[in-house]
């Protein structure tokens, strides 16, 4: 019976079946970590420990699907459904909804996404006629976050002078009233934001010792996946669950810890053996990932760090190609190169495109990529960013649908009170939200009594008021008695949303009623797959906390589906690809501007960069460009220091860049920004990406071309190159990218002909004139 666990190393074994008290499995990427937790869930099982009594937290909702699938594998389906498993989000907003009663909650509340706390802390900062540039939004919500990932509830942080110093300090003294405002109205809505789960779940198992008692002998065992980026709220409610029965397992890569923006602490994982006396430590140290290029590519880059558990990693895979480095001229190009060796790789070996992975350090990165992959009909699909659900008009449905289960909430309540168009102007809206800041209720309870809440309204506006809340009074008991697919399609319909978005006929009209389509069919779909699990009605209420608690490492819309994966380095922790191109290797990119004056945070960035490389299974690509449009601009970018960092034996490098130039730019990297060659204004130097084949280049330059001409955007032209004969010093010219500019040098000639124009906008470059494509206005 216990033959799966042939499919096991030795000491990934040993690890599964030690059973004697607390483990932690702390070991390099691709070691098997993760294999190790999912065969000690059936190991368990078969030991006879229920599979209800398991609890299992995972860092994604993909992950613990995986792992289930696995699991159920090994001991059945109907063991596996069984178990606990999911994110810590996922995992105590369940019990939350159990327990709400005990801290003031509803248990059907609604939980906020980011960008509804968005929109509340905007409105709370114009009520109090705050400066929006002093408080700014992305700050404020960060830093509450932070609070409440530390256990600081808006009273301690009222009671703090520590804190109030710092609020002065930083020049926002009104912190903490904001805070507590925005605390007052969740409460006030029934709603919890994403951070409030772990905080409320610490305050649930705080202050009701037999809440508490009852889940720690409800959870026999209590695993964790990457326990290195666990924060304080998550180590604290693990520790509370387990610091008695002690049956605890956590698995980590200190090398791997990547979320200390989001108060992941180190320590946790560092500190462990220190909090379970007598915690068996195990290590694994055979990668089964990837090849041994890619394992040692990846060694010599971790061991730069200063801080760090030393680990020895090793592959016997084969050793495969080296980690290959391509630099382009800009994004664009960049962008078109990448395109170009997904497509030659593809040749080369049946590679499907579901085996490549483009990751990134930003989001932002992604659109000049993806342009270039549609260029060359190369599928693909993206995690993060703007998810389906985000889309206005998903989101107004669904703001229908969180009032018709929870009509308190008041984000939901404010998008849907005048949409449709009702006639409901913003002045009444404000008037509904001013009298309930006064007296501490909710937007639904004033809309209810209008008159006692003395809401100064003329007869006409109060009529449109309460025909809305009938309107949601009927869907409410419509709710009672029907299934989430009927809700939906009721709401849409009697609420005029169909009407109204069916009378667009425009393009983009017309993609919002597939949206709309699409998520109709998506709750049909998601009831069905209730009803399968035996689940006779299902309701609005299950299918919004599905929804609310996915991540952006959920898209999960076209998981099966045959195309590239482009995410960012942060959401592929854990997975694995085949083929791997990490882009964008620049300073101030990758590390990250915010990061690379400050030693700590280069580690940080580092040890990202440590989990893209190892992410690959056969072949890992890192580019850069040379010259990126940032913040408006095309600005000149220097190869990050990481490069560096990586053991030259195992790259191969551009084929501009002998090993030995290459050191020699990278030395020159250390001195003074202006003396390294890539930020000399070389601009317009066209290079082809490297390591393509001669025959693959030459058609690789003719597709740019034709891509070039056949677009309008920013990089490319339409103009053939120009004639130039009359090209002197002093004359004006204009560039289809800089625009205008005064020539201030020539020099070179032929095909090496080049001119240093003096930009109005974009400052000195230096062009070669054969590309250039100028053209003199003067
Ligand atoms: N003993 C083994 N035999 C065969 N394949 C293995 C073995 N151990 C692990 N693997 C495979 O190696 C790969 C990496 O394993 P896993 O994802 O568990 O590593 P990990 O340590 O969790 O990595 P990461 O640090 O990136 O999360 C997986 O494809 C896994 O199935
Ligand atoms: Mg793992």
């Amino acid at each position: 019976m216990e033959e799966y666990l042939d499919q096991l190393n030795e000491s990934q074994r040993e690890a599964v079946k030690y059973n004697e008290g607390p483990s932690l499995v702390i070991a390099g990427a691709g070691s098997g970590k993760t294999r190790v937790l999912t065969y000690k869930i059936a190991y368990l099982v078969h030991l006879g420990l229920a599979p209800q009594s398991i609890l299992a937290l995972t860092f994604t909702n993909k992950a613990a699907r995986e792992m289930k699938e696995r699991i159920a594998k090994i001991t059945g389906d109907q063991t596996a459904r069984r178990l606990w498993m999911g994110t810590f989000h996922s995992i105590f907003s369940r019990i939350l909804r159990y327990e709400a009663e005990h801290i003031g909650y509803p248990s059907n509340f609604t939980i906020y996404d980011a960008s509804d706390s968005k929109s509340l802390l905007k409105a709370i900062i114009k009520e109090m006629q705050l400066d929006d540039k002093v408080y700014r939004i992305g700050m404020i919500q960060s830093r509450i976050s932070n609070a409440k990932n530390a256990l600081v509830t808006w009273k301690a942080y009222e009671q703090s002078k520590e804190l109030m110093q710092h609020d002065i300090d930083s020049k926002v003294p009104l912190l903490r009233e904001i805070y507590k405002r925005y605390q007052n109205r969740c409460q006030q809505a029934g709603a919890m934001d994403f951070d409030d789960l772990l905080l409320q779940t610490n305050i649930l198992f705080r202050d009701h010792p037999q809440v508490l008692e009852k889940y720690r002998s409800f959870f026999q065992f209590v695993l964790v996946d990457e326990y290195q980026d666990t924060n304080f709220a998550q180590h604290l409610i693990v520790q509370k669950l387990c610091e008695q029965h002690r049956r605890i397992c956590v698995v980590g890569d200190d090398a791997q810890s990547i979320y200390s923006f989001r108060g992941a602490n180190i320590d946790n994982i560092l500190q462990f053996k220190n909090q379970y006396p007598g915690c068996r430590i195990f290590k694994l140290e055979r990668n089964y990932r990837s090849t041994q290029n890619i394992v040692n590519a990846a060694n010599s880059l971790i061991h730069k760090n200063k801080e760090q558990i030393f680990k020895n990693v090793y592959s016997e895979k084969e050793q495969g190609s080296k980690v290959r480095v391509s630099s382009s001229y800009s994004d664009y190009e960049e962008g078109y190169a990448v395109a170009a060796m997904i497509n030659e790789m593809r040749m080369r070996k049946d590679y499907d495109y579901s085996e490549f992975a483009i990751l990134y350090r930003t989001n932002a990165q992604s659109r000049i990529l993806e342009e270039a992959l549609r260029k060359r009909g190369i599928p693909y699909k993206i995690y993060g960013g703007l998810s389906f659900y985000q889309r206005k008009e998903v989101k107004d449905v669904i703001s229908y649908l969180r009032l018709i289960v929870n009509p308190h909430d008041e984000e939901a309540f404010k998008r849907v009170i005048n949409y449709p168009s009702r006639g409901i102007g913003d002045t009444t809206v404000n008037k509904v939200i001013s009298a309930a800041t006064e007296n501490n209720v909710s937007l639904w309870t004033v809309l209810n009594a209008p008159i006692d809440y003395a809401l100064p309204i003329n007869s006409g506006t109060a009529k449109k008021l309460s025909d809305f809340r009938e309107m949601i009074e009927r869907f409410i008991q419509e709710n009672a008695r029907l299934s989430a697919e009927e809700m939906a399609a009721m709401v849409v319909k009697e609420s005029g949303i169909v009407s109204t978005l069916f009378q667009d006929r425009s393009v983009e009209g017309i993609s919002k009623q597939e949206n709309l389509q699409e998520l109709l069919k998506g709750i049909a779909e998601f009831c069905e797959l209730r009803r399968e699990e035996g689940v006779e009605q299902v309701s609005l209420a299950d299918f919004l906390s599905e929804i609310s608690l996915l991540t952006d490492q959920d898209n999960d819309k076209d998981e099966q589906a045959n195309k590239v994966t482009m995410m960012t380095v942060h959401a592929a922790k854990g997975l694995e690809f085949r083929n791997v191109f990490v882009v964008g290797l620049e300073e101030e990119l990758f590390p990250s501007s915010m990061s690379k004056d400050n030693p700590r945070a280069v580690e940080e960035e580092r040890r990202l960069f440590y989990v893209a490389i190892t992410r690959a299974e056969e072949n890992c690509v890192l580019t850069y460009a040379k010259s990126r449009f940032r913040n408006g601009q095309s600005a000149m970018c220097s190869p990050s220091r990481f490069l560096k960092d990586i053991d030259v034996q195992f790259l191969e490098l551009p084929a501009d860049s002998s090993a030995d130039t290459f050191a020699a730019a990278r030395e020159r990297f250390e001195r003074p920004a202006f003396s390294s060659p890539f930020q000399q204004p070389r601009a317009v130097e066209k290079e082809e990406p490297s390591f393509i084949s001669p025959v693959a280049q030459a058609q690789q330059r003719q597709r740019l071309r034709k891509v070039e001409t056949a677009t309008s955007s920013p990089v490319s032209s339409s103009a053939p190159a120009s004639d130039l004969s009359g090209l002197c010093v002093g004359a004006k010219v204009r560039h289809d990218r800089f625009g205008e500019g005064e020539v201030i040098a020539i020099e070179g000639d032929g095909g090496n002909a080049k001119a240093t124009v003096a930009f109005t906008h974009f400052g000195q470059k230096q062009l070669l004139l054969k590309f250039a494509r100028l053209t003199i206005i003067k």
